[in-house]
């Protein structure tokens, strides 16, 4: 049984305020892009394993017991003692990008094992073990456009479609360390809160929604803006890095015929898709 994992973005993002667990409350909208990941499992029969996985594709850190495939599948194997599985991940979505990649095969993970093994979880319940898995995990268990408040992980679903814009997104080879991004902001609330300006036309996004990261991140790092800018003179509607970096998206209307056909530089990692 295969499945498609795919990437988020985010629409704005402000951190509001620093939480006394060191934590920050923010506001944001994910927004579900189709660039995937591909996740297959199938029963190992006569294994003494309960699992292997076997990847492909762009490049994983960190040991394979850390793989968040693998932390869904143990998470749902202490339940529910699973049959034992060989896994196969195809890994398209860059790691480390503000993407949501590893935390969307965690989510379709649990729902790929929900399936093929008739677990009969609820959406509901499979957002219970996500959230055990981050903070943004839950979102791609129903993957439709959400606003999400707290550390990220309280969500409530909006009417919004974006259906038919193309989407151009760009990550330089550049780390940006999702720590340091959180360090160097002074968290305040924007005078129109996200949630509003989310309900204006996309028109005015590019002067009305902002993501807080990119004040302490494109300083740092000059290249990143570069991108955003770039995007803009290509005739981008609206322009941001998503998450804490370092990808940068621009949102182009459906007719525009020609997309973002700057370089990016060599060691770019672009996509050009459409929104669902
Ligand atoms: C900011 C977002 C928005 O989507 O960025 P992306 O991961 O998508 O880039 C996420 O909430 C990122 O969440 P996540 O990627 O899970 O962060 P983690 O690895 O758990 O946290 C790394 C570090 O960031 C800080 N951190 C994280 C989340 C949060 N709400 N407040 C924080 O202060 C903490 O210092 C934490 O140790
Ligand atoms: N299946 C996976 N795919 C990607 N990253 C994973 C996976 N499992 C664990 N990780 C770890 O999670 C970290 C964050 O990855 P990811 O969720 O893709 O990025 P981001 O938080 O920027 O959206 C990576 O640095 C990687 O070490």
């Amino acid at each position: 049984m295969i499945t498609f994992p795919n990437a988020k973005i985010n629409l704005g993002l402000n951190i509001v305020e620093k939480r006394p667990d060191g934590y920050h409350n923010l506001e944001t909208v994910f927004y579900p892009v189709p660039l995937e990941d591909a996740l297959e499992i199938n029963v190992l029969n006569e294994s003494n394993e309960k699992f292997r996985l076997y990847q492909a594709g762009l490049e994983i850190e960190g040991e394979i017991e850390n793989n968040l495939v693998v932390k869904a599948y143990k998470l749902l194997d202490e339940k529910f003692n699973l049959p034992p599985v060989d896994i196969h991940l195809f890994k398209h979505i860059p790691s480390g990008a503000g993407l949501g990649g590893g935390s969307s095969d965690a989510a379709y993970m649990l729902k790929l094992l929900n399936e093929k093994f008739n677990l009969e979880l609820t959406d509901e319940t499979l957002e219970e073990y996500a959230a055990k898995l981050g903070a943004d995990c839950a979102f791609f268990i129903r993957n439709t456009p959400t606003y999400a408040e707290g550390i990220g992980n309280l969500f409530s679903p909006i009417s919004l479609s974006l259906k038919g814009y193309q989407i151009v997104l760009v990550k330089p080879d550049i780390f940006v360390s999702t720590r340091d991004a959180f360090a160097q902001i002074k968290p305040h609330r924007q005078n129109i809160p996200l949630k509003e300006v989310i309900k204006h036309p996309i028109e005015e996004w590019k002067e009305l929604m902002v993501n807080d990261f990119e004040e302490s991140v494109f300083p740092k790092f000059p290249a990143i803006k570069e991108i955003k800018d770039k995007l803009y003179q290509e005739g981008a509607i609206y322009a941001a890095m998503t998450g804490s970096g370092s990808s940068v998206f621009g949102l182009f209307k459906p007719e525009d015929k020609k997309t973002a056909e700057k370089d990016f530089g060599e060691k770019a990692f672009v996509y050009r898709g459409i929104l669902k």
